[in-house]
């Protein structure tokens, strides 16, 4: 297979409570549009875009999870495959703000330590603006992530939040090609050699390779996919 025949595809999560702009965020970053409507997001919701960085294609998938608290036990099976991750709270809403820690966590209980941005949402507010700036910072670096100030209904740093959330995973996933390419034997570095369980005939199921996956961005082999219409729920 050739190399462009290869693709990133980037899993993104979108969480935070009710009413901050996630599926705003989402709508404006995948078909650039924005309303003032609040229709509660029920379930789990993706589009999807591809961008190019670095002379990659990637497609970033992003997924709308309800911030609504009813909605709990639906959305955290979504969370299992993210690779990376949007932790929204809005500068009119205080208890937006002081829930991100257990946004993260959540997160964190879910997939790992996987690349996140922390997002300030309807900064156009900032007149009614109920979170300190200190705050903001202060909270960005004690959960160890960059805080990107955004307005979704201004259309103001929106691009800013998902490229740098690609660069990342990209990164990472260069970091693991070079780590490959250094592991003399061949072997993927993830990958563990062992005799496989045998069936009743006394055959290996497969080759006898056990393979660790990570959750980590890898190159899959280029789709068509249906652009920006895909609902789960
Ligand atoms: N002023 C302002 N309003 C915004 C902005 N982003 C979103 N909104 C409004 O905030 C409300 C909630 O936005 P949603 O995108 O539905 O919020 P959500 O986080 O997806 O909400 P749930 O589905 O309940 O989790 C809507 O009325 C949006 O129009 C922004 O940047 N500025």
């Amino acid at each position: 297979m050739r190399e462009e025949d290869l693709e990133v595809a980037i899993k993104v999560v979108i969480v935070g409570n009710g009413a901050v702009g996630k599926s705003s965020m989402i709508q404006r970053y995948c078909k650039g549009t924005f309303t003032k409507d609040y229709k509660k997001t029920i379930g789990v919701d993706f589009l999807e875009r591809q961008i190019e960085l670095d002379g990659e294609e990637v497609r970033l998938m992003l997924w709308d999870t309800a911030g609504q608290e009813e909605f709990d036990a639906i959305t955290k099976a979504y969370y299992r495959g993210a690779q990376a991750c949007v932790l929204a709270f809005s500068t009119v809403d205080r208890d937006s703000f002081e829930a991100a820690t257990s946004w993260k966590m959540k997160v964190e209980d879910e997939c790992g330590d996987i690349p996140t941005v922390l997002v300030q949402n309807k900064v156009d507010l900032l007149d009614q603006s109920v979170v300190d700036p200190e705050e903001a910072d202060l909270l960005s670096r004690a959960l160890g992530c960059r805080l990107i100030r955004t307005s979704v209904k201004e259309d103001v740093n929106v691009n800013a939040v998902f490229r740098h959330l690609a660069a990342c995973c990209l990164q990472e996933m260069r970091q693991q090609d070079d780590d490959y390419a250094m592991n003399g034997n061949g072997l993927h570095p993830l990958t563990i050699s062992a005799f496989g369980p045998t069936n009743q005939n006394g055959k290996s199921h497969q080759n006898g390779t056990i393979i660790l996956r990570s959750g980590k961005p890898r190159r899959h082999r280029k789709r068509n996919v249906l652009k920006n219409a895909c609902r789960i729920l």
